[in-house]
């Protein structure tokens, strides 16, 4: 593969190309083990780059993707991955639209314990959208790229994804993990209605919309509009405390709503390996 330099490692192909860098597919020469490797193409980041991989270093969690290694020498800079056989939630949501309440449900669930453990560890995410779930083999949500994540308190310019980000990342506020909770919920209300909450295509309309337009709840099935007005609250003060009291609220919800395997149902939906027979990266 052209470039490729990252001792110890063979690139198999690659898996997707972002801003900054690419990750690729590849084998550690060591074992064999397929892993994701994340390799830097702008050495200008080399910094950021480091922080991306000490956050996500220190974040232990089912429901984000995990560090083995940080590789780095003159010429090369990688963060090198577990692989997570799955598809990205973006290409599911391009393909499907709108999922059914079960599996928006389950993809909320994922989210909201990979952000618990993150903010557990002290850190904000600042990036949560369908481009940085994945998708498992069960059905399940893992969360990846760490890319503009901090610790929480830090304060940065205003940084992130227009469709999802809080009023107050915005308005470049010290990162809060009640941000992510925001950004979750966006993400969920798309995973039910396939459409984003708020469209303008301005910019700025859409920062406007952020921090003024009604919560457009009335587009998500009636049981779960209650989770979308909190989630997508104006004022983290008025958003759930915190990642896990989020999550109590989305299981009572759910379980009233949708009995007690929706779980189960909603993962079962999102399975790769059942909607999608092309998919075969573990194999
Ligand atoms: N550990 C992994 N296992 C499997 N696929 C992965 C893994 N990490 C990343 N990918 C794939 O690579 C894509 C890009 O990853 P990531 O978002 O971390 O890179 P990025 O360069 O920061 O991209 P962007 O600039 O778009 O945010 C993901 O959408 C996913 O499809």
């Amino acid at each position: 593969m052209d470039g490729w330099d990252i001792p110890g490692y063979t690139a198999v192909r690659e898996l997707g190309a972002g801003a900054f860098g690419r990750v690729v597919l590849a084998t550690r020469d060591a074992d064999r083990r397929r892993v994701a490797v994340k390799s830097l193409l702008d050495h200008a980041r080399r910094a950021e780059f480091g922080l991306e991989a000490q956050l996500l270093g220190a974040v232990r969690s089912r429901h984000v993707v995990r560090l083995l290694e940080y590789v780095e020498n003159a010429r090369a800079a990688a963060i090198v991955m577990e692989l997570v056989p799955g598809r990205p939630l973006r290409e599911v949501l391009a393909e499907r639209g709108a999922l059914r309440p079960e599996a928006a449900l389950a993809v909320l669930a994922g989210a909201l314990r990979g952000l618990a453990d993150a903010h557990r560890a002290g850190i904000v995410h600042r990036d949560c959208k369908p481009d940085n779930v994945l998708l498992t083999e069960r059905g399940q949500a893992k969360l990846l790229d760490f890319g503009i994540a901090v610790r929480a308190g830090t304060e940065t310019a205003s940084v992130g994804t227009p469709a999802y980000m809080p009023p107050e990342q915005w308005q470049a506020m010290p990162a809060d993990p009640a941000g992510d909770l925001y950004a979750a919920t966006a993400v969920f209300f798309e995973c039910l209605t396939g459409e984003r909450p708020y469209r303008s295509r301005a910019v700025m309309g859409l920062a406007a919309q952020h921090f003024q337009a009604d919560i457009p709840a009335g587009e998500a099935p009636a049981p779960l509009r209650p989770l979308i007005l909190r989630g997508l609250a104006k004022h983290a003060e008025d958003r759930p405390a915190d990642a896990g009291a989020f999550l109590d609220e989305l299981e009572f919800t759910a379980r009233r709503a949708y009995g007690r395997s929706w779980e189960r149902t909603g993962r079962a939906d999102l399975a790769p390996r059942r909607l999608f027979p092309r998919f075969a990266l573990a194999a």
